[in-house]
């Protein structure tokens, strides 16, 4: 398989400041990430911490509001085919292939990047094109016996079990042959089975010589596999560190639980929303007090007024029966 040299050690990636703003939303802020070659390097965080974002950033299809991206000493272009053909290659949380195109078509279709035949080539079908695109075939069959998908190369995409659908993804990263793959939750639906295996073709990739940066819900396939982990949380770098260093850290437990910890960048407006929620729980009790005592004192003077009226009708009543005229006299 071949892959871009890359010196061992070399950095690969190097993120620094990058901080993405939607509107009033700061989504990632000031986030510094390298990525050495021969590393896999995880990214972690709770659900809507920021790392996708991170990763769009990475990759250009979002242009960062802040900071910087370098590949290989060199800043990225803002354009998602650009980075791909500067070396970085990446998959989507959700599938992304071509549903009704074959196994091998998607495939292919990653390494247009590096397909040097041009357009009037590719119209003339000349013999300069039929050898570019036999050595296309050929690397792309190459790339799906290694994730182990060569026997359902003329497959179509959408027939694929969901794991085999991940994979295909992978291999059509692959195809661009990249010096730093990312990986956007690559065992999401997987069960047991396919996640182990999954962990085996990253360590394989990184053998090959690609850095990997890895996004994952699922710590065991994280802490087995990852050189290094970085943990975000509310768009900031809450940690760095290997396996162990990450897995002991208190604000990591804390900041997967909701807890607040020391530091916390949301603290200040948790603190806000703890206050407001408090004054509007305090109003609510105050108003319903109010008005249980409200009914409580109509309750307790009602019979009473009814009593009265009551009373003050018998009265009438009888002041009237005993002064109506004739009464007496017709008894
Ligand atoms: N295009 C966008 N426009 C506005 N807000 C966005 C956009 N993309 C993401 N966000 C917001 O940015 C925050 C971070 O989202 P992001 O998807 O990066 O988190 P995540 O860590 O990848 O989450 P998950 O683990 O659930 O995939 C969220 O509050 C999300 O709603």
């Amino acid at each position: 398989m071949t892959t871009q040299t890359t010196t061992s050690g070399e950095t690969v990636l190097d993120a620094r400041g990058v901080t993405m703003r939607f509107g009033g939303l700061t989504a990632v802020r000031g986030v510094d990430l390298t990525v050495n070659s021969g590393e896999i390097v995880g990214l972690i965080g709770p659900n809507g911490a920021g790392k996708t974002t991170f990763f769009n950033c990475l990759t250009g299809l979002y242009i960062p509001t802040e900071g910087e991206v370098r590949y290989k000493g060199d800043v990225l272009p803002p354009k998602s085919f650009k980075v791909t053909a500067a070396g970085i290659a990446r998959t989507f949380q959700n599938i992304r292939l071509f549903a009704n195109m074959t196994v091998l078509e998607n495939v292919l279709v990653g390494r247009h990047t590096r397909t040097k035949e041009g357009l009037w080539s590719a119209l003339l079908r000349g013999p300069g094109f039929h050898k570019a695109e036999r050595a296309s075939r050929d690397r792309a069959m190459e790339l799906l016996e290694f994730v182990g998908l060569a026997e359902k190369a003329g497959h179509l995409a959408r027939n694929l079990p969901y794991g085999e659908q991940r994979k295909l993804e992978i291999a059509r990263a692959l195809a661009s042959e990249p010096g730093l793959l990312l990986l956007d939750e690559p065992t999401a639906g997987m069960n047991p089975q396919e996640t182990r295996a999954t962990e085996e073709l990253v360590f394989a990739i990184r053998d090959k010589g690609i850095a990997v940066l890895v996004i994952e819900h699922d710590m065991r396939f994280i802490f087995n596999l990852c050189d290094r982990v970085a943990v975000l949380v509310q768009g900031e770098k809450l940690v760095e560190g290997d396996s162990a260093t990450v897995q002991g850290d208190e604000r990591v437990v804390a900041a997967y639980l909701g807890e607040p910890y020391e530091g916390d960048p949301g603290q200040d407006e948790a603190a806000e929303v703890e206050a407001a929620e408090a004054h509007a729980t305090r109003s609510h009790t105050a108003d319903t007090e109010a008005e249980a005592t409200e009914a409580e004192t109509t309750e307790a003077e009602a019979p009473e007024a009814e009593t009265t009226e009551v009373e003050t009708a018998e009265a009438d009543a009888e002041a009237t029966t005993d002064a109506a005229p004739g009464k007496e006299n017709d008894r």
